[in-house]
């Protein structure tokens, strides 16, 4: 996979490059390229934004600098990811997705937004998606990035040394996960619950579900509407 992330501020995606995503890049998994927006730009002042038609506040980024440089940064093929507060939620199954896409291009807008037509030009030769990470405003795109490319490379097959947890992942049974636990087995007068140093594997099962019925439905109660039909069997309905 390659990734290509568009931005005025293009040190904040040094993270890109550090821990796991920075080992995926090393390893040949994945490729990231960071652009500057501003590079695109001719007038002596490099500017990207400029006041919003119809008022409002702040200040909206200019189509033409955008058009230029995602003509150049989009691959053929690629799918194109503007992060925004109005967009569709960034959810776990979206994430899978984007794993599967082989080109994702990020335009991290930044001010008030980009101009809409960037988006309707783009979405004339290539996937579109505007998205959002949460209910809540960031000052601009880049944050968005960081979160959505970390939970897409880490599905990316060999990213992760234990594979299996993606799989266990929380939402992936569309539950929250439980607690968990280590050594030592009390701290600071707080036990590990007896149940899982049972070794008794079906017990600790049952309970590892219980725990994540009661947290959901304590946390995420709209959650447990949202399962598939069946999902929940007879021992299920006793919590
Ligand atoms: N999930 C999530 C994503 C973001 C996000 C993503 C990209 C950008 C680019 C600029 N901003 C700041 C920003 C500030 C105010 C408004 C709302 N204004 C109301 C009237 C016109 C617009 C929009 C945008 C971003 C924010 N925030 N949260």
């Amino acid at each position: 996979m390659r990734i290509d992330v568009v931005t005025i501020f293009p040190d904040y995606l040094e993270p890109l490059r550090a821990a796991l995503l920075g080992r995926a890049v090393d390893r040949g998994l994945l490729e990231v390229g960071v652009h500057d927006l501003r590079d695109w730009t001719h007038d002596v002042h490099r500017a990207v934004d400029d006041a919003p038609y119809g008022g409002g506040p702040g200040m909206v980024m200019k189509p033409q600098i955008w058009g230029a440089a995602l003509d150049e940064v989009c691959p053929a093929g690629a799918r194109l990811v503007v992060p925004t507060p109005a967009g569709r939620p960034f959810t776990q199954e979206l994430a899978h997705a984007y794993a599967a896409e082989e080109n994702l291009v990020f335009a991290c807008g930044r001010y008030e937004g980009i101009d809409q037509r960037v988006i309707e030009d783009a979405a004339r030769r290539m996937p579109v998606d505007e998205v959002s990470i949460g209910d809540y405003v960031l000052v601009g795109g880049e944050a968005a990035v960081l979160v959505i490319a970390e939970a897409v490379v880490r599905l990316l097959p060999g990213v992760l040394g234990n594979p299996v947890s993606a799989e266990q992942d929380s939402f992936s049974d569309g539950l929250l996960e439980g607690p968990s636990y280590t050594r030592p087995e009390v701290w600071r007068d707080l036990a590990v619950p007896d149940v899982l140093r049972s070794g008794n594997h079906a017990l600790v099962e049952r309970w590892r579900r219980d725990q994540a019925l009661e947290r959901t439905a304590r946390r995420r109660p709209e959650l447990l509407g949202a399962l598939p039909e069946g999902s929940l069997d007879a021992a299920d309905h006793a919590v």
